[in-house]
C-alpha cells in the first residue's frame, strides 16, 4: 500500500454501492417457531384465503341489509329471530327476508345474509322479535372469505427479516416451516500483540483486553448473523494470513480489527494479498472516525479490516459491515432503525465530502454531541444515539433539527 492510496480515502456512499460481493449464505428450512428475525429465501405464498369464510366483525344480528333500509329510533325494522350461529360451527340456520340469525363477533355469517347489524342497534321487545333502530350497508359488519389474504397472495416477503407479525400471519395460513437464508456466518479476528482475551484477569504492561471482538459479534447477532469468534493473532503477517486464509474457508463474511493503519501495523492488507484469488477493493474509507478501514474479496468471501481503536471499529462495522452482511445473509429489506428528532445542543463541524458519525445523548429533545478521542469506549456506551452527517454537509448548526439514530 503506498500512502497516497491511504490518504485519498474513499467516500463511504462510493463504497456502499460499489462494494458488492456477490457471496449469498444457501438456504435451509426452519420451524415458523424458531424462525423470529430469520430471512425468507423466496416469498411465501398462502396456500388458503384468509380467513376463509366470511366472519362478523361484531356481536350482533346476521340479516339481509336491504330489510334495514329506512329503519329508525322511531320507525324500527322488525326481524323473525330464526336461530343462533355458534362459534367455531357451522351456521345451521339461513336468513330469509325478514328474518335475523343471532351471531357473535368471528363466527361464520349464515348463509343468505349480506350484513350483521350491531347487537347496539337492536332491540328484543318480544321474545322471537328483534327490532332494528339503524339500518346496515351490505357488506357491513363482515370481513370477507379472502379479505385478509387471498389464494396465493403473499404471507412475507423475500429479504424481509420474519417480525412477529408475519409469524402470526404465518400461523393463520397454517405454515409451518419457512424456507430461509442460513445465517451468515461472520469470522472476527482481532490482531495485536498488546491484544489478550477478555477473560484475562490480571493485565500485563500494555496488555488490553479484547473490547472489540465481543462487541462485534452482538452487532453480527442482531443483524441476524452467526457470528464465529476466531481469537486474536499476534502482530505477524504469517499468523495473520494464515488466520485470514482459515476464517475465509470457514465463514461468509470475515471481519478483522486493528492492523488497519499507516506503517508497521498496516498487516491486514498485506495479508489479503498474500492469498490467492483476493482483492482489495479500498483501503482508507472518507469517514470519521473510521478512516483506516479495509475492504476486500478473498475468494468471493468480503473482508472487512477495521481499524484498531474499538469506537472507531464499531461505528465502522454498523456503516460499512452491516450492510454487507446483511446483502449476503439476503436481506433486501432492512429494518428502519428506531430514530428520535432532536435540536443539536451545539454546532459540530465536518469536512465536505466526509462522513462523520456523532455520538449523542438526548434528553428532552434536545441532542448533545458527545466528544473524546475514539479510544474511549464509554463514549459509546454512555451515548443514546448516533447522527450521521452527510458527506454534503459541512457541519451542522446550533439548534438544527436532527433525526438520532438510537441504539435499541
Ligand atoms: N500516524 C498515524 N497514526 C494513526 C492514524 C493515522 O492516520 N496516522 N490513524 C489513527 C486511527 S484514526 C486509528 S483508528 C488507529 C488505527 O490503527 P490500527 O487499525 O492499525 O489499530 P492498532 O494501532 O492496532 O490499534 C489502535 C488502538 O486500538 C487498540 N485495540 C486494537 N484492537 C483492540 C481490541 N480488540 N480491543 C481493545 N482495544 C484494541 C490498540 O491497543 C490501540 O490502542 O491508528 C491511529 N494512528
Ligand atoms: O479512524 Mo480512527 O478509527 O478515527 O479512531
Amino acid at each position: 500500500m503506498s500512502a497516497t492510496e491511504f490518504f485519498t480515502a474513499l467516500p463511504v456512499s462510493a463504497a456502499l454501492a460499489g462494494f458488492r460481493p456477490l457471496r449469498r449464505t444457501g438456504t435451509e428450512e426452519v420451524d415458523r417457531a424458531a424462525a423470529l428475525g430469520r430471512v425468507p429465501a423466496a416469498p411465501v405464498a398462502s396456500g388458503a384465503a384468509l380467513p376463509g369464510f366470511a366472519r362478523s366483525t361484531v356481536d350482533g344480528y346476521a340479516v339481509r341489509a336491504a330489510d334495514t333500509y329506512g329503519a329508525g329510533e322511531a320507525l324500527p325494522a322488525y326481524f323473525d329471530l330464526v336461530g343462533a350461529v355458534r362459534m367455531g360451527s357451522a351456521p345451521d340456520a339461513a336468513v330469509r327476508p325478514g328474518g335475523a340469525v343471532q351471531i357473535p363477533t368471528g363466527a361464520a355469517i349464515p348463509p343468505g345474509a349480506d350484513a350483521v347489524v350491531m347487537v347496539e342497534h337492536t332491540q328484543v321487545t318480544m321474545p322471537g322479535v328483534i327490532e332494528v333502530t339503524r339500518p346496515v350497508a351490505v357488506g357491513g359488519g363482515i370481513v370477507r372469505a379472502d379479505e385478509d389474504v387471498a389464494v396465493g397472495a403473499e404471507l412475507a416477503p423475500a429479504g424481509r427479516a420474519l417480525r412477529a407479525q408475519d409469524l402470526g400471519l404465518l400461523a393463520a395460513a397454517g405454515v409451518t416451516r419457512v424456507e430461509v437464508r442460513a445465517r451468515p456466518r461472520v469470522g472476527i479476528i482481532s490482531t495485536g500483540d498488546e491484544v489478550v482475551p477478555p477473560d484475562t484477569a490480571d493485565l500485563g504492561p500494555g496488555q488490553v483486553r479484547d473490547a472489540t471482538a465481543s462487541a462485534l459479534a452482538a452487532l453480527t447477532e442482531e443483524a441476524g448473523g452467526a457470528p464465529s469468534l476466531r481469537g486474536i493473532v499476534p502482530d505477524d503477517a504469517e499468523a495473520l494470513a494464515a488466520a485470514l486464509a482459515a476464517a475465509v474457508r470457514d465463514c461468509d463474511v470475515v471481519v478483522v480489527s486493528a492492523g488497519s493503519s499507516v506503517g508497521a501495523r498496516d498487516e491486514t492488507a498485506a495479508a489479503v494479498r498474500a492469498l490467492a484469488d483476493s482483492r482489495v477493493y479500498c483501503h482508507g474509507l472518507a469517514i470519521k472516525p473510521g478512516k483506516p478501514t479495509l475492504l476486500a474479496e478473498c475468494s468471493g468471501v468480503p473482508v472487512v479490516g477495521l481499524p484498531g481503536n474499538p469506537l472507531s471499529a464499531l461505528v465502522v462495522f454498523r456503516q460499512v459491515g452491516l450492510p454487507v452482511l446483511r446483502r449476503v445473509g439476503g436481506i433486501a429489506l432492512p429494518p428502519a432503525e428506531p430514530t428520535a428528532t432532536a435540536a443539536m445542543a451545539r454546532a459540530v463541524a465536518s469536512a465536505a465530502g466526509r462522513l462523520d458519525v456523532v455520538q449523542v445523548r438526548v434528553r428532552d429533545g434536545v441532542a448533545t454531541p458527545l466528544f473524546g478521542a475514539s479510544a474511549l469506549l464509554s463514549l459509546l456506551t454512555s451515548a443514546d444515539g448516533y447522527i450521521v452527517i452527510p458527506e454534503a454537509a459541512t457541519g451542522i448548526d446550533e439548534d438544527a433539527q436532527v433525526t438520532v439514530t438510537m441504539y435499541r
